[in-house]
């Protein structure tokens, strides 16, 4: 089909970018074998004590070879050789965040109809402007150079499978119904989304392709003799419970957690992975498939993380965490016990990138721990992991049922409160300047890696909405430009929750900086690693540096030290301390 294609462009207006550069890193797959990490031993280095503050890992900390192995192996387990092809003419596969081949139904629906699948991504230029209320750069140059990366193993995983990407800059609704009209496509397959942002976007590509016509005469995909529209067919897959299995309607989900969990785990199955033929070509003729961009051309500047965690990005590095996690180094029997850590990579999964930008399959994870289970053996820990995962579900389906009222500030309990908007406030808390070493570890974590724990997450978003009561958004937009794995149902699930507008019963959930730093980091070897300034100190004092650090900009709601607080707390002070789940 030798078509024309509107060539790529770059429509992007240059976007400010908050965090400085210091140097220059253009991904290639060699610069990504060049660098330089150091494999992380099975134990994490808060177990063993032996901090650097140097220390950069890669994750996962496989090489190359091993990741591509795994991966080939693991397609190869998921193929099958029964499913039939009955389909005529041209499909074509949107791809947005399902950045994989493993577990993808678009992508199997798109073969088993046709009989050529073009895949394309659109480097969409909204994803490159800023917040919508505060004018953060919408995605930070480390997620950005993350996509690159998963956008460059998935074109590699589609030509293993006999395709290739088709990489276009520009809007999806401009650029999908060209191309169903250039290949005459009489289907876009892609993954439903569930926030106002990518629901406009499928109401528009719906619209764009409504108005294409398709005469009988083009292509081969016409089964009626009466001209046609392509259609835009949507399939649910970015939860480990299928949507049209939920023993609920949406409208009465349950607001509690808990409840939804136990309803789901008493009443549905996860479905299996969906399994792919060996070869889903041949991909229709195309003379140019596009490039992946660079970082610079995507406006922004290249950011090198030096120090923490380095996160590959695609399906690759996906399957591998996931194989370095469970198998290699055996860290799921633990999990339950070492979640609430924040240094190194092997407290928790860190599965949460991948599966944010759909690389990772959380059926696939579902499977893994199952296959755990059988061979290896079940406990608290295997389990929990699903436990976690619902949480990701139960995120994913609210946003459904409350919409925009969960990027409102009141919430989905429309609570009403008075918030800040101190800018200096804000910025010592952005730049991990507030003169408390576990919030500035944390936010110069974030900064730096693009990643940040669990507990991190928690602490922060307690201390700028309960500490420092600001607008709890400011938080959640900054977060929304930085993190690696942002997902808009995760990030603002959590941040309405931590901000006690979301569906928590516990409403004030205030996390006190002294109990959280005297739990988690006893000895100071987390805020060391991040402000290196602390570890001369005893170890007991890099939590409490006193004048021998910066000057602390607010007091805490109920005190600085964890005494004073304890003694508070005993006279009214609300709830506070631990706060696990
Ligand atoms: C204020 C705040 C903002 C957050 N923003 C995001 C976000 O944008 N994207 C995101 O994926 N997670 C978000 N989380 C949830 C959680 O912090 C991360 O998923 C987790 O830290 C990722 O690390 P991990 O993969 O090692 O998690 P693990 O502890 O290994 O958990 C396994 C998986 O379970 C899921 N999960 C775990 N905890 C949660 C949770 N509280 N909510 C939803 N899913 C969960 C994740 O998919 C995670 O990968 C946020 C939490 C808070 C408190
Ligand atoms: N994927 C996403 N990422 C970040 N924010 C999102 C996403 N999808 C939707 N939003 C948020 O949803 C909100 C939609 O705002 P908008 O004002 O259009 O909603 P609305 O319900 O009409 O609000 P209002 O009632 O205040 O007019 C914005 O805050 C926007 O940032």
């Amino acid at each position: 089909m030798g078509v024309i294609f509107p060539s790529s462009f770059l429509p992007f207006s240059c976007t400010k970018i908050f965090i400085s550069s210091s140097s220059t890193f253009s991904f290639s797959a060699q610069t990504r074998f060049g660098l330089c990490f150091r494999a992380m031993s099975s134990t994490s280095e808060s177990q063993t004590g032996s901090v650097s503050s140097s220390t950069l890992h890669q994750v996962p900390g496989l090489d190359p070879l091993e990741m591509d192995s795994i991966s080939e192996k693991t397609f190869e387990r998921y193929s099958s050789n029964t499913v039939k092809r009955n389909g005529k003419g041209v499909s074509i596969v949107w791809f947005r965040n399902d950045l994989r081949v493993l577990d993808n139904e678009p992508l199997f629906k798109a073969w088993v109809s046709s009989e050529a699948v073009l895949p394309v991504y659109c480097i969409d230029p909204r994803l490159f402007q800023t917040t919508y209320h505060f004018g953060f750069p919408k995605t930070g140059a480390l997620r950005a150079q993350f996509m690159i990366e998963c956008l460059a193993d998935l074109k590699k995983n589609l030509m293993k499978k006999g395709l290739n990407l088709l990489i276009q800059h520009g809007k999806p609704e401009n650029i999908i119904p060209l191309l169903a009209k250039a290949f005459a496509a009489h289907t876009v397959y892609a993954h439903k989304e569930t926030c106002s942002e990518e629901l406009q976007v499928e109401r528009l590509v719906a619209k764009s392709l409504r108005q294409i016509v398709l005469s009988p005469a083009q292509g081969k995909s016409s089964r009626s003799s009466s001209t046609h529209n392509p259609k835009l067919e949507l399939l649910w897959g970015s939860t480990l419970y299928h949507l049209d299995d939920l023993p609920f309607s949406i409208d009465s989900l349950p607001d509690v957690y808990t409840q939804f969990r136990k309803s789901v785990e008493a009443k549905c199955a996860i479905r299996g992975c969906i399994r792919l033929p060996k070869s889903l070509g041949p991909p229709p003729s195309i003379d140019d498939w596009g490039t992946i961009p660079s970082i610079e051309q995507l406006g922004l500047h290249s950011e090198k993380t030096t120090k923490g965690m380095r996160f590959l990005g695609g399906e690759a590095a996906a399957l591998g965490r996931v194989t370095e996690y469970f198998w290699k180094k055996d860290l799921l029997k633990i999990y339950k016990d070492t979640r609430n850590g924040m240094l190194g990579p092997d407290y928790s999964t860190k599965f949460s990138p991948w599966l944010a930008s759909g690389s990772l399959s959380p059926r696939f994870v579902y499977e893994e721990v199952k296959r755990y289970e059988k061979e290896r053996l079940a406990n608290d820990s295997t389990y929990w992991v699903l436990f976690e995962l619902i949480w990701r579900d139960y995120f994913r389906f609210i946003s459904i049922k409350y919409g925009n009222s969960l990027f409102h500030l009141g919430g989905p309990r429309k609570v009403e409160h008075r918030w800040r908007r101190d800018e200096k406030l804000f910025e010592a808390w952005r730049n991990g300047c507030t003169g408390y070493p576990l919030i500035d570890a944390n936010m110069k974590e974030l900064s730096a890696s693009g990643f940040m724990s669990n507990r991190g997450r928690q602490i922060v978003c307690s201390f700028l909405v309960r500490d420092m009561g600001i607008d709890w958004r400011m938080g959640a937009e900054w977060f929304e430009t930085c993190l690696l794995d942002y997902d808009p149902c995760s990030n603002y699930g959590n941040w309405t929750y931590g901000a006690g507008v979301g569906n928590d019963p516990r409403e004030d959930r205030y996390f006190s900086i002294p109990k959280q730093a005297q739990t988690y980091d006893p000895d100071g070897e987390y805020v060391a690693f991040w402000l290196p300034e602390l570890l001369p100190l005893p170890r007991e004092k890099r939590n409490f540096p006193g004048k021998s650090y910066i000057e602390q900009v607010v007091p805490l709601k109920f005190g600085n030290t964890y005494k004073q607080h304890s003694q508070r707390s005993k006279y009214g002070g609300r709830q506070s301390g631990l706060q696990r789940r």
